[in-house]
């Protein structure tokens, strides 16, 4: 629950007098609007989600990243009316520069990319769990920072490329015990699009907008899409045509269609022959629908979706050739995901899959004598040195208290450094699992 406006409630003081000068008032102690905090209980889920993020990505053989969360606005200033640029958390900084807290992780990747040049040997296949920022109006209540996960190839063109994107994902979901029973990926290509687009001569320069039209399906008014299409200049019958593309879901339908030699149709049966190779085809479904909500992507896109149609997409991607070029570098292929650390967690809940993580301390240190807190404090270093964890009591506190802590803290171990033990460089041992104690010479301690 929030705290109540400091100005409008007293803490202190009298009613009739006002809060006295030293009086703390009290601050807000929530973090600010749309953003979380971790204690210790969620930051445990967190590293143990990022665990498995880092280990898929390691067995996928991809190298760690990193970029600023502040970057330079002009990266994510884009023209196709993405909501992404609507909720830019952009601002002027004391230098007078436009900064944005990132939305997004692509365009970092990408102008870190172009910024390494010749130095770089491709195929570059990089990751990176960042946290990314939107300002939306409060109205909605919604969060204005996640943590994504991206995984991305630079420099292979085929679609063998998207297809170790997704079969990454697959093994990330099986870690977690999560099965093609629970989620699965929509596929398709904005090539799909594009080649509709053609035969409408619609130009090229509005593909980007389209392809953001299209993305509202299922979230606007199915009138409200077909008007801001026809707002791009679209006929009617384009309109209609496209729309009538777009409910295909069979691969087989839209060969008919589109034919059997335009490269989406060819992109998206490679892709799903390599999915039936590597055995995870049962993940996947081709869905013209899918658009994803970006302008930047050119070819195979694809979302992670719960089957229970509950959730949001719970990940996406896709190929961006053109985007290190638009930045002004080489025209070098690129694909790549995003995976949010916050529809996953709801997913789990679902599934009763959140994980058991508890605290644990292997040791508890602790001197009844005031005097022997030094004593205490090297059993500590001496444990530490062997990499064992120990909680060191820090206070002169009676027995009592220590067990108490020892619970708390989950400890195995309470080393006791004790006056007459110590004077015979001893100290007492006891595991608290079994109740089992003795007495260690400080040497033998392990
Ligand atoms: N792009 C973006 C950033 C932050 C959140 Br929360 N959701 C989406």
């Amino acid at each position: 629950d929030s705290v109540g406006d400091a100005t409008s409630s007293r803490r202190s003081g009298s009613p009739s007098s006002p809060p006295t000068a030293d009086v703390q008032q009290k601050i807000d102690v929530n973090p600010p609007k749309g953003t979380r905090d971790f204690p210790p209980e969620e930051m445990r889920l967190r590293n143990w989600l990022f665990q498995n993020f880092r280990e898929v990505s390691r067995l996928f053989g991809f190298e760690e990243v990193d970029f600023p969360v502040l970057e330079s606005e002009a990266l994510f200033i884009r023209k196709a009316g993405e909501e992404i640029r609507d909720q830019l958390y952009c601002f002027e900084d004391r230098g007078n520069r436009r900064v944005a807290l990132r939305p997004e992780l692509t365009p970092s990747l990408a102008r870190l990319v172009i910024q390494k040049g010749k130095s770089v040997s491709l195929p570059l296949k990089w990751f990176t769990v960042g946290q990314c920022w939107r300002y939306e109006r409060m109205t909605r209540g919604r969060r204005r920072e996640h943590y994504q996960w991206n995984m991305d190839i630079v420099g292979v063109s085929g679609v063998t490329a998207e297809a170790e994107l997704i079969y990454a994902i697959v093994m990330f979901f099986k870690r977690l015990g999560i099965t093609e029973l629970d989620v699965g990926f929509k596929v398709s290509s904005r090539k799909v699009l594009q080649e509709i687009l053609r035969c409408y001569n619609i130009p090229e320069n509005l593909f980007g907008n389209v392809c953001i039209i299209i993305d509202k399906m299922g979230k606007i008014a199915l009138d409200d899409v077909k008007r801001e299409l026809k707002s791009t200049g679209m006929s009617d019958e384009a309109v209609g045509q496209l729309l009538e593309v777009l409910s295909i879901k069979s691969l087989a339908k839209l060969e008919e269609i589109l034919g059997s030699s335009g490269e989406a149709v060819a992109d998206l049966k490679q892709l799903f022959s390599f999915a039936e190779k590597t055995g995870y085809s049962e993940w996947i479904q081709f869905d013209a629908s899918v658009v994803r909500g970006l302008a930047y992507y050119t070819g195979i896109v694809f979302e992670g979706f719960d089957r229970e149609g509950k959730l949001r997409a719970i990940c996406g991607g896709g190929r961006y050739d053109k985007l290190l070029s638009t930045f002004g570098g080489d025209d070098i292929p690129a694909c790549g995901f995003g995976f949010g650390d916050a529809i996953i967690v709801e997913l789990l809940k679902e599934k009763g899959l959140l994980p058991e993580l508890s605290f644990q301390v292997e040791n508890i240190v602790c001197s009844l004598d005031p005097d022997l807190q030094g004593a205490a404090a090297l059993v500590a270093s001496i444990l530490r040195g062997k990499g064992q964890s120990v909680d060191l009591v820090l206070e002169s506190k009676p027995l009592k208290w220590v067990f108490k802590r020892a619970a708390k803290i989950n400890a195995c171990r309470l080393i006791l450094v004790g006056t007459s033990e110590w004077q015979r460089s001893m100290v007492a041992v006891k595991i608290l699992s079994t109740g089992e104690q003795y007495e260690t010479k400080l040497d033998e301690l392990d």
